[in-house]
């Protein structure tokens, strides 16, 4: 089938990849200034894969969005909802947009399939989370992800159609818990890279029980399903973020204790604050989440930030 691949950074030119493996009509777009665009035109590679013949490029919006009745949006959460206001201004009614990204809106809260929704209306929207990185799979390492829409037809239609032997899909029966796991795996993955950083590193194993434990609460509290968070998207992921070398999110967390700077996207950063707004909205505690964002944005010192987790009432586990 043909398919549309919005946004030409290290993940979406990768789904183009992939897709194009997978035996289908690949279109990859990026923004007319994008230095990741122009990169993939001259050399028809980047840092991490070679484009193979078979994908098309193009800078059109319009010919992307006219291409096909499938797109995969891959790009930074935080401009979703100005793009899909900008897809809006075509003709979308009835084509299916598929998020291949892991973030929520900073200052709302919203899952990222409620911003398209609310900027595009008609359009059917699905997701596509789960463990992996492009250094592993064009090594041919496979991996297991989730797609997961409202419409469980959609949902299997495209499952079917993406399905290879590097990537094994499981439907998806939860968009909230699908969600919300995706983008706070990568909050777990900045503490863990702060863990590393500060020389913590055998803590990652209490990270991931309390993590899970924290992120399930406010899925539950949010009217998702609290075992999802044990699923792909979330605990599923923590191997690829928390303890994988290719991690932004990891890297991030661990260059800024050491009072380095990280230029590369880190999604979790945004969503730490998404996640405040969230816990006073459903009134779910967040202590991770809660002393991240003490280090992140009110320059609290990180490893007394961090230790003082341990000095909170002691509780039942479960
Ligand atoms: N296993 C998985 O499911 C993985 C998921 N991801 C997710 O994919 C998403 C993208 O991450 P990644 O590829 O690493 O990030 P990159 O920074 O490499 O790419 C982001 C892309 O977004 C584009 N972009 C930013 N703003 C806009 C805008 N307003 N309009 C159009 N395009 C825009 C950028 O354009 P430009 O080229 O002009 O800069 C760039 O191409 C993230 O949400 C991340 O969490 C990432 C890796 C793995
Ligand atoms: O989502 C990912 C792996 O599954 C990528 O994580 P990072 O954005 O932290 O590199």
């Amino acid at each position: 089938m043909n398919i549309s691949v919005l946004g030409c950074g290290r993940w979406g030119t990768f789904i183009a990849w992939y897709l194009n493996k997978a035996g289908h009509q690949v279109l990859l777009w990026g923004r007319e200034t994008s230095k990741n665009y122009k990169e993939l035109a001259e050399t028809r590679k980047n840092d991490y894969l070679a484009l193979p013949e078979g994908i098309e490029l193009t800078n059109s919006l319009e010919m992307a969005i006219e291409y096909s009745e499938v797109h995969i949006i891959s790009i930074s959460a935080q401009q979703l909802r100005s793009f899909a206001w900008q897809l809006n201004q075509h003709n979308i009614k009835g084509k299916t947009f598929i998020l291949c990204m892991k973030g929520l809106e900073a200052e709302s809260g919203k899952r990222l399939s409620q911003v398209v929704s609310e900027e595009a209306a008609g359009a059917n929207v699905a997701v596509w989370v789960g463990p992996g990185h492009v250094q592993d799979f064009v090594k041919g390492i496979p991996n297991c992800m989730v797609i997961g829409s409202e419409n469980v037809d959609i949902t299997k239609e495209i499952v079917q159609k993406f399905s290879s032997d590097l990537i094994r899909f499981y439907y998806g029966q939860d968009m909230i818990g699908n969600e919300i796991g995706a983008a706070t795996k990568n909050v777990m993955g900045i503490a863990a890279g702060m863990l590393d950083g500060l020389g913590y590193t055998s803590l990652k194993g209490s990270l991931m029980a309390r993590g899970t434990r924290e992120i399930s609460r406010l899925v539950r509290a949010m009217g998702g399903n609290d075992i999802t968070i044990y699923g792909l998207s979330h605990l599923g992921d923590y191997e690829a973020t928390l303890f994988s070398p290719h991690s932004h999110n990891r890297k991030f967390g661990q260059s800024f204790v050491e009072g380095e700077r990280f230029g590369k996207l880190a999604e979790g950063v945004a969503t730490v604050e998404a996640l405040m707004v969230l816990s006073k909205q459903y009134n779910v505690e967040m202590p991770i989440s809660g002393a991240l964002y003490q280090i992140l944005f009110e320059n609290a010192e990180a490893k007394e930030t961090l230790e003082q987790l341990f000095l909170r009432p002691i509780k039942f586990e479960f």
